[in-house]
């Protein structure tokens, strides 16, 4: 081979996946003058860009709006619609202005891998050894280093019928609202698509195996969020397994463990969580360590068992969030390439699902709060309705909590659900990891009238 063939088969980095991982990544390398391969045989962004984050809240938004023309029409605004009746979306025509909105996120990464110098094979790959990556048309490339960043991907449950069931990734595809959804799983995907259809006129019932909402969430915002849900038309069936679907028409039934069947739905979404990609990149046989479900085992450096071989994101044990996995990417370069020290702080993560109306979290909840520190805890909370909806008379409100430990009374948990808490919490996290106490909550002058302002007056 001579050395201008080289020069296109060898690089510094190869990325396989060109996910928010992925991409990141090799933004961050090319930065530092690293030559980089990324291979991604399907749309550029992954899950987040085309079947996850940014659809979802296309379509979160739209549902936002349909909430609120409800409201404005009983505050007194006159909208093309007899009072009461749902203002109805066109689906086909706001799915248009999403997938625009996408086409234009794919072409601004086409046009800085492009700037960057990036070499982009629209191709699956898989790994022979450590430093070589073989794609699918059989060419070969070579690098010192690989980043494995190839997410994840929706399962269904192994039950009968489950073909007749969707995930979030056929969601994605419909073109209007069903009548009538069910929806299998109490988690991040099962809460915001229940919350989204449900506003936008589909008869929405969440099946749950376990007794709530959102594990993880903090349970008293749980509690309420299943009530606002419920005023809202969603039926909720708690600790009730599905055993099967079944066929009935053109409609599905749901068996449960007990051999009961519901009532038919037009569509059912499992919404049961995700499984790593991992499978057919050759890993086994490099000696990759994988965990029971397949995900890549990674040390704090997003190092794998084998050297030179990295990898972030949700084919790793990492929380599957998008700013987790670029965070990961990013300081990963920068401590390669850059020679900077840094590491991704797995403490503290805030996240928010979009819920109707959305719930965060940063820290602790109050029964990890209580784990750890048994009764030496101060909880704190607030619980109000948003000025637009006492206005409009509806009954959803607000419920913020703290959660602080020790006589200093240091914030290790905030908890908010309500309207905007999405948009709040982000900067109240930046406090919690600086090591705030309530007294500096305290001591910092509300802005007034707005929610946020509860925070910092909480007694
Ligand atoms: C419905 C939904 C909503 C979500 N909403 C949010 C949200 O609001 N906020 C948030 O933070 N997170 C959200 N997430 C999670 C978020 O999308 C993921 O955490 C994130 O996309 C993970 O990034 P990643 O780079 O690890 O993987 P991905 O983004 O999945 O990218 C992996 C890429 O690797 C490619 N690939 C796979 N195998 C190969 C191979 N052999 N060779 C080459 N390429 C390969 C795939 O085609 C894919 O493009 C959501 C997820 C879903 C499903
Ligand atoms: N707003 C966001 O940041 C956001 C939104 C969507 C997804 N995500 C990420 O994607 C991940 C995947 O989302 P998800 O909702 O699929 O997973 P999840 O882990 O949040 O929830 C899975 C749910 O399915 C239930 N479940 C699992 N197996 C089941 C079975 N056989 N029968 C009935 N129920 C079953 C679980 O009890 C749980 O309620 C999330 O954990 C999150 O990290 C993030």
């Amino acid at each position: 081979m001579n050395a201008d063939e080289q020069s296109k088969t060898h690089f510094d980095l190869i990325v396989v996946g060109g996910g928010s991982g992925g991409l990141a990544g090799a933004f961050r390398a090319a930065e530092y003058g690293a030559r980089v391969a990324l291979l991604e045989p399907a749309l550029l962004g992954g899950t987040c860009v085309n079947v996850g984050c940014v659809p979802k809240k296309a379509m979160w938004l739209a549902a936002d709006i349909a909430g609120k023309l409800r409201m404005a029409q009983s505050l007194g605004f006159s909208i093309d619609q007899p009072p009461q009746q749902r203002c109805e979306l066109d689906w086909p025509t706001f799915i248009v202005h999403r997938q625009r909105y996408i086409a234009n996120i794919h072409e601004s990464y086409r046009k800085r891998l492009d700037a960057s110098g990036i070499v982009l094979a629209p191709m699956r790959a898989h790994l022979l050894d450590a430093r070589t990556v073989e794609c699918e048309n059989g060419a070969r490339l070579s690098a010192p280093r690989i980043l494995i960043a190839t997410g994840g991907h929706a399962v269904k449950p192994d039950m009968p019928g489950a073909e007749l069931g969707g995930t979030s990734d056929d969601f994605f595809s419909w073109n209007a609202a069903p009548e009538r959804v069910a929806i299998i799983g109490a988690g991040y995907i099962a809460v915001e698509l229940a919350g989204v259809l449900q506003a936008l006129g589909s008869r929405v019932e969440v099946f749950a195996r376990g007794a709530r909402l959102l594990e993880g969430f903090d349970a008293e915002l749980t509690k309420q969020l299943s009530d606002d849900y419920c005023q809202s038309g969603v039926r909720l069936h708690f600790d009730r397994a599905v055993a099967a679907l079944e066929a009935d028409g053109v409609r599905v039934r749901l068996r449960d463990a007990d051999g009961a069947l519901s009532e038919a739905f037009d569509k059912v979404l499992f919404a049961t969580g995700r499984r790593p990609n991992s499978a057919k990149l050759g890993l086994q046989q490099l000696g990759v360590k994988l965990d029971a479900r397949g995900h890549i085992v990674v040390d704090e450096l997003h190092a794998t068992s084998v050297a030179g071989v990295n990898a972030v994101g949700d084919v790793t044990t990492d929380v599957q969030l998008t700013p987790v996995a670029i965070a990961a990417a990013r300081r990963l370069m920068d401590r390669v390439y850059g020679k900077r020290e840094g590491r991704l702080d797995q403490q503290n993560i805030p996240t928010v699902v979009f819920a109707h109306p959305p719930i965060g979290k940063v820290g602790l909840t109050e029964d990890e709060a209580r784990a750890r520190h048994g009764d030496n805890l101060h909880i704190y909370r607030a619980g109000f309705r948003p000025m637009l909806y006492a206005l409009a008379e509806s009954p959803q409100r607000s419920l913020f909590k703290l959660i602080c430990v020790g006589e200093e009374r240091r914030v290790v948990g905030i908890h908010l659900l309500g309207e905007a808490a999405d948009e709040m919490l982000q900067g109240f996290a930046v406090a919690l990891k600086r090591g705030i106490t309530l007294d500096d909550l305290r001591d910092t002058v509300a802005i007034h009238p707005t929610s946020a302002e509860e925070v910092v007056l909480m007694r």
